[in-house]
């Protein structure tokens, strides 16, 4: 064949994504797209002996070499896949976006019926001249009589085409690297690019060094394969002192090794997969070396191709980066990780593989957002966690049980996040009550109405008697929009007191302490209007406290009156909210309250770091509640004039602000101090 010499053309109309796709891609993809390119020649000629078009040699081995060389500057990606003829190589080579794929498939689309090809957009092969001064190719058809093509160009729109030297079916890319990208030259660094795209890709892939001494390996002579080159045969004598045969050995060159693991764990049907595949899939994947809680294995074919493995891991701590890490896949190819326009954000917390052949994926990420498709494959995989989710739920109450406290935080994300996420999961979200017992929003709701019914009751059988029809009708509505209180607690050591008091009148709450805790109770507020979440210390609930009867009213005003001028007094805190309570807990003399209303409010502003700011301007300061049936307190009431008063009331109050919040540097310090006195007081 004459030398040929011709002009680049450039499809028009498929510019525009070839663009995009340099601008958004790392570097190092060449080394997926060439691959990959390998890996479609591979398939259509196994396709080609399928279909009778072509016969494989007996002893075909598909597979893909890559060879560097550090001193040429050269990386070199070889397979021995269907080749191309002189015009193949200037139709799909140098008409730029011209996929041969497209055409391929055009053509046998009756004939195969499985789509298993990477490339469908003519734009791969390019991406070689993000790092390479010049390209080569040299290729020979599969075709019977096909002549051998060489064909060189220098990333500009020029090439020079002509007969080449190949002798074996396939093609042979040859990059010379330019100054910038020589590192892909070295060994170290071309396995590190093709373990990260290219490590399940459905092709064999070998890495070697050119001009590199061989390596050997000794292994038993019986060991040997067919396969195997061996280069010297060993007796090894038995070492003085043993007994035994001499033992027959054999020195071989290594083995080469694949960096593909050309079926990968979730290409595989579920039934087929034993637990430990899993835990090992996901430690050598993820290189965790925890195990992973559980996992999903996705497999779909209608209405769209997707496979996978998602994997709920273990989350020891709260301060534990909960990052998980998601990797996409096209026909196994690796893509990219945590996609998020695919993968629904909640669900980047989990480690897994998503291998999803349909997605468009050379486009922007930005047409990834809006595209029906990619939507689509989002809802299916947050479905089938979901399915997962409420399947254990069910039939596995007891594991899913001891998982949650490690997968809630995940859950309550996804619910916040994904609206229909959160339909799905309702009836399958579990709370910790104080017993740490696991229970369901509709347990606590109906626990939690029995106890308000049981407080209140006692004072309505007394009230009942003396009613008018219209108290009755006003009540009436009120109770429709009284709403069921669930307290909580967000500190078991801290909220101890509460807990405690609680505990001793059969009270309930349930325990809510991860940080995505707050925002939750907001969402449950919202999905459960006729419930209202109370934080242990927002209130001092009915069961807790005696009732003033009737005829003591009038004494215990003044009782209050009284306290609360003596703590006002002696705290030099004129607003100092006080209230007076016959708690049932002998044990309590003082506690303190904050509404639930203000702490949120005020935890809203820390939030916004507005921290600096004058809490009382949105809200008081926590409420100090003193228990009239306390000793304590009854010596106050009794002794106004006793030297003492000052110190008891101020004791009284740090105790009850100390099970309630961290008491301040300076306040400590003087707590400290005044416990000190009180103890020299004993002394005397
Ligand atoms: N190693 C190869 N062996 C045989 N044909 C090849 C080889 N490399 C490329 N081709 C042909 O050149 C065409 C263009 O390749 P290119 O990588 O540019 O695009 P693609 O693989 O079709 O799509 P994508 O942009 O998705 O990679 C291919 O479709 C194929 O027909």
């Amino acid at each position: 064949m004459a030398v040929k010499k011709g002009t680049l053309s450039i499809d028009s109309e498929n510019i525009f994504p070839i663009i995009k796709k340099w601008v958004y891609s790392d570097h190092d993809i060449f080394v997926r797209e060439l691959v990959s390119n390998g890996c479609d020649a591979i398939t259509k000629l196994k396709k080609l002996d399928m279909m009778g078009e072509y016969e494989l040699p007996e002893d075909y081995k598909p597979k893909i070499e890559v060879i560097v060389n550090p001193e040429e500057k050269t990386m070199k990606f070889i397979d021995n896949g269907l080749g191309m003829t002189a015009e193949e190589v200037e139709e799909y080579i140098t008409q730029i976006a011209f996929s041969g794929a497209t055409q391929f498939l055009e053509k046998y689309k009756d004939k195969t019926t499985d789509d298993e090809m990477i490339g469908h957009f003519g734009l791969g092969f390019y991406s070689a001249f993000m790092v390479a001064d010049e390209v080569q190719i040299d290729t020979l058809s599969y075709k019977e009589g096909a002549k051998p093509v060489h064909w060189a160009s220098q990333g500009g729109t020029e090439y020079e085409m002509q007969e080449g030297n190949k002798t074996t079916v396939g093609s042979e890319i040859t990059l010379f690297l330019n100054e910038d990208s020589l590192e892909f030259a070295n060994e170290y660094r071309a396995r590190e690019v093709l373990e990260r795209y290219c490590s399940f890709m459905p092709t064999e892939i070998f890495l070697s060094k050119a001009n590199a001494e061989p390596e050997y390996d000794t292994i038993d002579e019986d060991d040997v394969l067919d396969t195997d080159t061996v280069v010297e045969h060993i007796t090894e004598e038995p070492k003085e002192g043993e007994e035994g045969e001499p033992k027959k050995k054999a020195k071989i060159v290594r083995r080469p090794v694949s960096i593909s693991d050309t079926h990968p764990l979730w290409t595989k049907n579920p039934s087929e997969c034993t637990k430990d595949d899993y835990i090992d899939f996901y430690r050598k994947v993820f290189m965790d070396y925890k195990e992973p809680l559980f996992w999903i294995h996705l497999n779909m074919d209608y209405p769209f191709n997707l496979k996978g493995i998602l994997y709920f891991p273990k989350i020891n701590t709260e301060y534990d980066s909960i990052e998980g890490k998601i990797k996409l896949y096209n026909n196994q190819v690796f893509i990219a990780d945590n996609i998020k326009e695919v993968i629904p954000e909640f669900l980047m917390v989990l480690k897994g593989v998503i291998d999803c052949p349909d997605l468009p994926l050379n486009v922007s990420r930005s047409a990834l957002q809006n595209d029906g498709f990619v939507n689509k494959v989002a809802d299916y995989i947050s479905k089938k966690v979901a399915d997962k989710l409420n399947g254990m739920f069910k039939t596995d109450r007891e594991n899913y049980e001891k998982y949650w406290d490690d997968i809630s935080p995940f859950i309550k994300f996804g619910c916040l996040k994904d609206e229909k996420f959160g339909e799905k999961m309702k009836n399958s979200m579990l709370y910790k009550n104080l017993d740490h017992k696991y229970m369901t929003l509709e347990d606590i709701i109906k626990e939690a109405k029995g106890e308000e019914a049981d407080a209140a009751k006692t004072e309505e059988t007394k009230a009942e008697e003396t009613k008018t029809d219209a108290e009755e009708s006003k009540d009436a509505d009120a109770k429709e929009e009284e709403k069921t209180r669930i307290f909580y607690v967000t500190d078991e050591v801290q909220q101890s007191q509460y807990i405690n008091m609680f505990k001793a009148q059969g009270q309930d709450a349930i325990i809510l302490t991860h940080n995505i805790d707050s925002a939750f109770i907001t969402y449950l507020e919202q999905k459960h209007q006729e419930v209202q979440f109370l934080r242990i210390d927002a209130d001092v609930h009915d069961s807790l406290k005696d009732e003033v009867a009737e005829d003591e009213k009038e004494e215990f005003q003044k009782i209050t009156d009284s306290l609360v001028e003596i703590f006002r007094k002696e705290l030099g805190n004129e607003k100092l909210d006080v209230k007076v309570e016959k708690l049932k807990d002998e044990n309590v003399a003082s506690m303190a309250v904050l509404s639930e209303e203000n702490r949120r409010m005020q935890e809203m502003m820390k939030m916004y770091g507005m921290g600096g700011m004058d809490a009382s301007m949105f809200g008081s300061q926590a409420t100090l509640v003193l228990n009239a049936n306390h000793p304590l307190v009854q010596f106050l009431v009794a002794n106004k004039d006793s030297k003492n008063v000052s110190i008891i009331c101020k004791q009284l109050y740090d105790l009850a602000m100390l099970a309630h919040k961290p008491l301040s540097p300076e306040e400590m310090t003087a707590f400290v101090k005044r416990s000190n006195d009180i103890m020299m007081l004993l002394t005397k």
